[in-house]
């Protein structure tokens, strides 16, 4: 019988290719030959890998056409189809908004009333207009959004923003956000056991490189006689460790630290004493 392989649905090329592409590897995930491809598979992980336009990927999930797979927010609740998230993957983060030229006035919502707004995002555009209760008129075009204005083709816009540069480039500005959006790794609702086990497998590897991202490993000197305050700034996955050093009176203490809290912990055990420390990316983590 021959192996069940978890199929997966990526961007063949775009925001989010490089992104997906490096997080498999980080996994430790090998694909063979991926440039150029439409299909590969890795050799050290029964992981089938389909490259696909993004807009495409919620309906191959949704019909079981692979089985899981990596699509902006955006995209996966523009298109509507019937697929669970399993996890938030953090990169392509972006929002949906609606941005109108830069000298007119815009106090609230209803200054949409009878606009003309384009966008690549009819779905969502529309259920933001009948949730505000304004009527307007919808062009729905599938790209270069933001000259629409420009070239008279529509009042209004609705895409997506992450620096705003494009947006200020072509006299915009931001009123209204939709949607707050990221990269989520998607699944078919009817996996089998079989699947169901390999993605469990595919999703434990993604947490730890996730986890692994948000946290550093610490190393430092610290004074005998200050260890015990110096360990009580430090959380350690069970708690620190704590090695004596040839000097005598002094100890090496070594840690993992969150990147929210890092910054603060550090000036505080600079605070109290420590010396020499070393912080060291963390490659997968866990607990
Ligand atoms: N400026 C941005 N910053 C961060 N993420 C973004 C940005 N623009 C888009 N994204 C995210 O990346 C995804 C892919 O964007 P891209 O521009 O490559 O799409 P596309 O041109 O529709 O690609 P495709 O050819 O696959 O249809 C978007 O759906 C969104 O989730
Ligand atoms: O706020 P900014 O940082 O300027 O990013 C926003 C732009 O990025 C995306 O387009 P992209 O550059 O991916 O090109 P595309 O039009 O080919 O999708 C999006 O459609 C916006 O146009
Ligand atoms: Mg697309």
């Amino acid at each position: 019988m021959s192996q069940t392989k978890l199929r997966i649905a990526i961007q063949k090329s775009g925001r989010l290719y490089e992104d997906s592409v490096k997080l498999l590897a980080e996994c430790g995930i090998d694909l063979r030959n991926v440039k150029d491809r439409l299909k590969t598979e890795s050799d050290n992980f029964p992981l089938e890998v389909f490259f696909l336009r993004d807009d495409d990927i919620p309906q191959y999930v949704e019909d079981g056409v692979a089985d899981v797979g990596i699509v902006g927010e955006n995209v996966l609740y523009e298109k509507n189809k019937q697929t669970t998230i399993v996890e938030q993957l953090g990169f392509g983060k972006c929002r949906l908004a609606i941005a109108v030229p830069r000298g007119q006035e815009y106090e609230s919502v209803k200054a949409l009333e009878g606009k003309r707004i384009a966008t690549s995002y009819p779905f969502l555009t529309k259920q933001f207009l009948s949730d505000n209760n304004v009527n307007a008129e919808i062009h729905e075009i599938s790209g270069s959004v933001e000259i629409a204005p420009g070239i008279g083709l529509a009042d209004v816009v609705c895409d997506l923003v992450s620096s705003g540069s494009t947006l200020f480039m072509n006299g915009l500005k931001e009123v209204e956000t939709i949607l707050q959006s990221q990269s989520v790794l998607i699944k078919n609702n009817k996996l089998n056991e079989a699947q169901q086990q390999l993605l469990k497998k595919l999703v434990f590897r993604i947490q730890a490189v996730k986890k692994a991202k948000r946290t550093k490993y610490v190393l430092l000197n610290a004074p005998n006689d200050r260890l015990k305050e110096i360990i009580a700034l430090l959380p350690g996955m069970k708690s620190p460790t704590v090695l004596p050093l040839a000097q005598e009176g002094w100890s090496s203490v070594h840690s993992v630290l969150s990147e929210d809290t890092f910054w603060d912990i550090i000036e505080q055990l600079k605070d109290k004493g420590a010396q020499g420390i070393l912080v060291v990316p963390i490659e997968k983590m866990i607990i």
